[in-house]
């Protein structure tokens, strides 16, 4: 599968994106939230020996040491940035878009085992969690300005199963005045796992 990011944003004058500082590790971030993605599968899986467990913490308690004089305002950060693949980001699962446009955004997505509910199944939270970057791309898409999440109902019409690649619609369905509309559905093959319908609020001028 093909990386995708949410271009199409840069450049666009309302969600005022600075360049990415090169000089500052950001070539590398999206190799290195893939490496933590696969970690937060593999870690989930796994049931590891004592002394590997040790090295681990010794390790990652390093990381968070040098971390700790490293952190930004919000303005300055990089991760979850709208322009960098996969927003470089572990929330949630990348997405791949295979067709995008300004009503709608097709493309699939994979859940690794970190998102493991039960049974094979995913986490039940983690769906709105989809949905709501889904639509919230959507809604933000095809030039119109920044809106916010006001309503997310979810229906889980099926078991979504983690490991495998699913398929996701998300579309635009009507606008009254500030009120959008945005409906989206996740498929395993032709079964429908969840579709969720969001309302997202167009923000006033110096809405912050
Ligand atoms: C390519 C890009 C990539 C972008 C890729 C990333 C996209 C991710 C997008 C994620 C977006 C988020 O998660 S945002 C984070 C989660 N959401 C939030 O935190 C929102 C918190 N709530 C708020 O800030 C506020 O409640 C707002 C902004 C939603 C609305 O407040 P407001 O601006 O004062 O507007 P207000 O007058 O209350 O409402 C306007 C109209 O909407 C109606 N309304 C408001 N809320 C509701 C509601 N829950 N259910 C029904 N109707 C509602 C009102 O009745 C009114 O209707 P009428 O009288 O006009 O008929």
């Amino acid at each position: 599968m093909a990386e995708t990011s949410d271009q199409g944003v840069t450049g666009d004058p309302h969600w005022n994106l600075t360049p990415l500082p090169a000089d500052r590790g950001a070539p590398d971030l999206p190799r290195l939230a893939e490496a933590l993605r696969e970690f937060n599968d593999l870690m989930t899986g796994a049931v590891a020996p004592p002394d590997l467990v040790k090295e681990m913490l010794r390790q990652v308690e390093a990381f968070n040491s040098e971390l700790r004089a490293h952190q930004v305002p919000e303005r300055d950060q990089i991760i979850g940035r709208i322009d960098v693949p996969g927003r470089a980001q572990g929330l949630i699962p990348v997405v791949h878009t295979d067709s995008s446009g300004p009503d709608h955004l097709h493309g699939r997505v994979r859940f690794g085992r970190y998102y493991l509910g039960r049974n094979g199944a995913v986490y039940g939270g983690a769906i709105p969690l989809l949905f709501d970057s889904l639509l919230g791309r959507v809604s933000n898409g095809g030039g119109r300005l920044p809106s916010r999440t006001a309503y997310l109902h979810v229906d889980y019409r099926s078991i979504t199963p983690i490991g495998t690649d699913l398929r996701f619609e998300a579309r635009f369905v009507r606008e009254e005045g500030r009120k959008r509309f945005i409906e989206g559905a996740l498929y395993n093959g032709d079964t429908l796992c969840a579709e969720a319908e969001g309302l997202f609020i167009t923000l006033r001028p110096g809405q912050a």
